[in-house]
C-alpha cells in the first residue's frame, strides 16, 4: 500500500479502494449519490449534506473548476466526497481555482479513482448505508445514524439581515428560518426585491413577532426532520400566522408540525433532473433535488392541505398548499444550483402569497 491509497468501508462490509485527493482517514458518514452531471461545487457546498459522504454518479468532476460565485455556504459540512476522476486542468471563464484546490482550502475529506458505478449500486440495494474513510480495510463505520442535533452544527448562531437590492415600497421583508439555508434561496428573493432576514432555527413567536417580516421562509437542512420535533411548539404559531413557504426540510417541518408524518425513501432523490409534475397545471418541471425523507402523503389531512406537485418517477410527495391559509412547501429546489431553474414560478407564487395575510386562500 502506498502512501496515496486510502479505503471506504461501508456498514454492509464492502470495501472500496481509491487513492486520497484530501486525506482524513477517520470521517464517518451516511453514504449517499448525486447523478447531476455538473454542480459539485454547489454540491460540496449544500449544508443538507452535513453528515454524509457524498458520492458522484457523474465520472468526470472539475473540469470546469470552481469559481467564487456558485458556493452555497461559507463552509462545505459535508463529511466527505467521492468520485471516479478529478480534472486537473479545467478551463471556464469563471474558473478561479481548480477542484484540488478547492478540497484543500476547504479540507474536504476526498477519495479518488473509486468505482462510482459499483458503490452506487450497493448504496441503492441497501437504502441505508454508512461508510468511513480509513487507510485499513479492515476498519469499518460504527455509526448508526446522522447526528440528531446536526442542524445546531450549520445554522446561523447570530440573526443578521440582508438589505434588499431595490429602493422600491415593494420590497418584501422576509424571514428566512435557517436550517442550514442554500444561498442561492436568499440571492432569488434578493434578486426579487426583498430585505432577508436570516433567524435562528429555533426561533420563538415572541422573537419573530418583534421581527415582524410580511412573509417567512422555512429553509432546506440536513438530517432526519423527525429529530427537529422540539420545535415545532415554536413554529406552529409562525407557520399559522404569516404567510409561509417550506422548501425541501422546510416542507417537511411544516407538515410535521401540522400533525401529518414523513418517512424515509428507499434511496433518496439527489441530483438535478427529477421531473416533477405541478398537478394545478399538469405541466412536468425538471427539478434539482437533495433528499432522503419525504412527507407521508397519506397522514396528510387532505380537508387541510391539497398536494400541488407529485414527482414523476415515484409518485412522492413534491409539493402542497394549504387549502385555506397562505402556506405552501416544496420537496424540491426551485432555486436551483445546480440543476435548472425551471421552477423559479414557485418564488413568484410566493411572492403572491405574501399578499394574501388574513385573506382565505383559495384552493
Ligand atoms: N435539502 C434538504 O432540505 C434535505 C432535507 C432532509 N435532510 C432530507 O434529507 O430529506
Amino acid at each position: 500500500m502506498d502512501e496515496l491509497t486510502g479505503y471506504l468501508t461501508l456498514s454492509t462490509g464492502d470495501v472500496f479502494e481509491g487513492k486520497w485527493l484530501y486525506k482524513n482517514e477517520y470521517i464517518e458518514g451516511e453514504m449517499v449519490f448525486n447523478t447531476a452531471m455538473t454542480g459539485y461545487q454547489e454540491v460540496m457546498t449544500d449544508p443538507s449534506y452535513a453528515g454524509q459522504i457524498v458520492t458522484m454518479t457523474y465520472p468526470l468532476i472539475g473540469n470546469y473548476g470552481c469559481n467564487n460565485q456558485d458556493n452555497e455556504s461559507w463552509n462545505p459540512s459535508l463529511s466527505g466526497f467521492v468520485i471516479a476522476s478529478p480534472f486537473s486542468n479545467p478551463s471556464h471563464e469563471k474558473d478561479r481555482h481548480s477542484l484540488w484546490e478547492m478540497v484543500q482550502k476547504h479540507h474536504i475529506p476526498t477519495l479518488y479513482d473509486m468505482d462510482t458505478r459499483a458503490l452506487t449500486r450497493v448504496i441503492r440495494k441497501h437504502g441505508e448505508v454508512y461508510g468511513k474513510f480509513t487507510t485499513n480495510p479492515d476498519d469499518f463505520p460504527v455509526l448508526k445514524k446522522v447526528d440528531s442535533d446536526i442542524v445546531r452544527k450549520v445554522a446561523v448562531q447570530k440573526p443578521f439581515t440582508i438589505k434588499s437590492k431595490s429602493n422600491t415600497s415593494t420590497s418584501k421583508r422576509i424571514a428566512v428560518i435557517d436550517f442550514g439555508y442554500k444561498h442561492s434561496i436568499v440571492d432569488t428573493l434578493q434578486d426579487l426585491g426583498c430585505e432577508i432576514h436570516i433567524v435562528r432555527f429555533d426561533i420563538t413567536w415572541e422573537q419573530m413577532k418583534k421581527i415582524n417580516p410580511e412573509a417567512v421562509v422555512l429553509s432546506n437542512g440536513p438530517g432526519n426532520p423527525k429529530d427537529l420535533a422540539y420545535l415545532f411548539d415554536n413554529l406552529k404559531p409562525i407557520i399559522d400566522y404569516y404567510p409561509t413557504l417550506g422548501i425541501c426540510l422546510g416542507q417537511q417541518l411544516i407538515a410535521l408540525a401540522s400533525g401529518a408524518q414523513t418517512k424515509r425513501l428507499p434511496f433518496g432523490h439527489r441530483g438535478s433532473n427529477h421531473p416533477v409534475k405541478d398537478l394545478t397545471t399538469n405541466k412536468v418541471h425538471i427539478t434539482s433535488q437533495n433528499h432522503g425523507y419525504v412527507v407521508d402523503e397519506e397522514s396528510l389531512n387532505q380537508k387541510e392541505w391539497r398536494v400541488t406537485h407529485q414527482n414523476v418517477n415515484d409518485h412522492s410527495l413534491e409539493g402542497m398548499v394549504h387549502r385555506y391559509k397562505p402556506i405552501m412547501a416544496v420537496q424540491f429546489h426551485p432555486e436551483a444550483h445546480p440543476g435548472p431553474s425551471d421552477s423559479f414560478y414557485i418564488f413568484e407564487q410566493f411572492m403572491a402569497l405574501t399578499q394574501t395575510k388574513g385573506e382565505k386562500q383559495h384552493a
